[in-house]
């Protein structure tokens, strides 16, 4: 029996999309289950494409809750399919991420396109405002991210992003050690003078 969790909600991004490999829609399916095992609810972007689809169905099959923010303009079934569990409508998309952001104790990207990118590059901005100090995880399935990795290194060495806030990624190749990872790492307040709230990303 797992010792239970230190978050009681997590956010995920990850495509609308299922990518093209296997892999991508295996990791999706095994995050959702590390999710269940540790009985954590699920924070996402609403709608059954893609792998969101995978993610919101096994971990609601699994008897976790499942909260879907979704902007009234995505809501017709046609655009992104049947939602599991909860849905919240809200706006607009920047209504959306700040409330996804609010309900979750922690974030976590799968492969995606420029949605995850966003999503996922916006709560690293976050928290180096010191506007959040929840953790950031991501899934680098099969190295699907390794040259954002790179890039953000090239940053650093190029003097645009400080040493102290390449860290906020915290990544790892599969859920489990992404999971245990997460777990143990401690936040940090990448600027503890800034007390900026979710109010002003409205
Ligand atoms: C008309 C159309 C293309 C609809 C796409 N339908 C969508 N339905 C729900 N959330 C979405 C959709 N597209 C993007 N997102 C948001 O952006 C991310 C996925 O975008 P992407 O596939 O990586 O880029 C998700 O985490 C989700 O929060």
């Amino acid at each position: 029996m797992k010792p239970s969790s230190r978050f009681r909600r997590v956010c995920v991004f990850c495509g609308s999309s299922p990518g093209n490999k296997p892999s991508y829609q295996i990791a999706a399916i095994q995050l959702a289950k590390q999710l269940v095992e540790r009985k954590i609810d699920l924070v996402y972007g609403g709608g059954s494409i893609g792998l969101m689809g995978l993610v919101s169905q096994a971990v609601f099959d699994g008897g976790r809750h499942v909260l879907g923010v979704i902007p009234k303009t995505l809501m017709p079934r046609e655009i992104t399919g049947e939602t599991v569990g909860e849905v919240r409508p809200v706006s607009s998309m920047h209504q959306r991420k700040a409330e996804m952001a609010r309900q979750s104790d922690a974030f976590i990207a799968l492969p995606g396109g420029y949605g995850t990118l966003e999503e996922l590059l916006e709560v690293i901005t976050w928290a180096q405002l010191g506007i959040h100090d929840k953790p950031v995880g991501l899934l680098n399935v099969d190295g699907y991210y390794n040259s954002l990795l790179s890039f953000i290194d090239k940053a650093v060495d190029e003097g645009f992003i400080a040493p102290s806030a390449r860290h906020i990624i915290i990544s790892a190749p599969t859920a489990l050690e992404l999971m245990c990872k997460l777990e143990e790492c401690m936040p940090e307040n990448y600027d503890a003078a800034s007390k900026l709230t979710w109010e002003m990303e409205h």
